[in-house]
C-alpha cells in the first residue's frame, strides 16, 4: 500500500494569539502538516478563522497547510486562501452538490491540493463520483465528530466508512481525527492521515 499516514494537529485548539509560536512547536515536535479549520458560524455554529489568518501564518512557515473549509460557500474562499498560501482546501461534499466539478477545477488552478470531508450523517458512497472523476479530489476526509467545535467524542462506528474507502481505495489519502492514544492505532491499520487537539496538548507521537 502507497500511503504514508500523516500527523495534522488541529491548530483549532491552540492559543490563536500566538499561532506562529504554536505552529512552529507542533513542527518541532514532528506534524507533517498543520490543520486549518475554517468555520463561517452559518454552516457549522462556529466562527473561526479565514484567508487573513492562513495569509499570516504563511510568512512564518512553509509547512503544508491543511484546511478544512467548514462553510455553507466553498467556492468563494478559493480564491483568497489560493491568495493567502494555504496548501490543501478540503470542501464539504454535502455543500458542493451542484458544483464539485468546478471547484476542484478551480482549487488546482490556484495550486492547492483538493479534498473533500463528509459529516458523520452522510453516506461514504457520496463521495465515490469525487475520487472517481477524471479530474479527482485528492484527499477524502471522514468526520469523527460533528463539524464545529474541537475536543469533541470520537465516534468509533466513522471507522468502518474508513474501512470502506481504503478497501475500494488502496492509495486514497485519506484524514480522519483522533481523539486517543489507542485511536491512534487503530487509524494507523487504516492507513489514514489523523489530526486532532491532542497533538497540541503533548509530544505523544515522537
Ligand atoms: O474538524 C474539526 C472540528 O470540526 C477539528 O479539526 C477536529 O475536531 C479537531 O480534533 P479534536 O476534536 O481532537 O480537537
Amino acid at each position: 500500500m502507497g500511503v504514508t499516514p500523516k500527523i495534522a494537529p488541529s491548530m483549532l485548539s491552540s492559543d490563536f494569539a500566538n499561532l506562529a509560536s504554536e505552529a512552529k512547536r507542533m513542527l518541532d515536535f514532528g506534524a507533517d502538516w498543520l490543520h486549518m479549520d475554517i468555520m463561517d458560524g452559518h454552516f457549522v455554529p462556529n466562527l473561526t478563522i479565514g484567508a487573513p489568518v492562513i495569509e499570516s501564518l504563511r510568512k512564518h512557515t512553509k509547512a503544508f497547510l491543511d484546511c478544512h473549509l467548514m462553510v455553507t460557500n466553498p467556492i468563494d474562499y478559493v480564491e483568497p486562501l489560493g491568495k493567502a498560501g494555504a496548501s490543501g482546501f478540503t470542501f464539504h461534499v454535502e455543500v458542493s452538490k451542484e458544483n464539485w466539478q468546478e471547484l476542484i477545477q478551480k482549487i488546482k488552478s490556484k495550486a492547492m491540493r483538493p479534498g473533500v470531508a463528509l459529516k458523520p450523517g452522510t453516506l461514504i458512497e457520496e463521495v465515490y463520483p469525487l475520487v472517481d472523476s477524471e479530474n479527482p479530489v485528492e484527499m477524502v476526509l471522514v468526520m469523527t465528530v460533528e463539524p464545529g467545535f474541537g475536543g469533541q467524542k470520537f465516534m468509533p462506528q466513522m471507522m468502518d466508512k474508513v474501512r470502506v474507502l481504503r478497501k475500494k481505495y488502496p492509495s486514497l489519502d485519506i484524514e480522519n481525527v483522533p481523539i486517543q492514544i489507542s485511536d491512534i492505532a487503530r487509524k494507523m491499520k487504516c492507513q489514514s492521515n489523523i489530526h486532532g487537539h491532542s497533538c497540541l496538548l503533548k509530544k505523544w507521537w515522537v
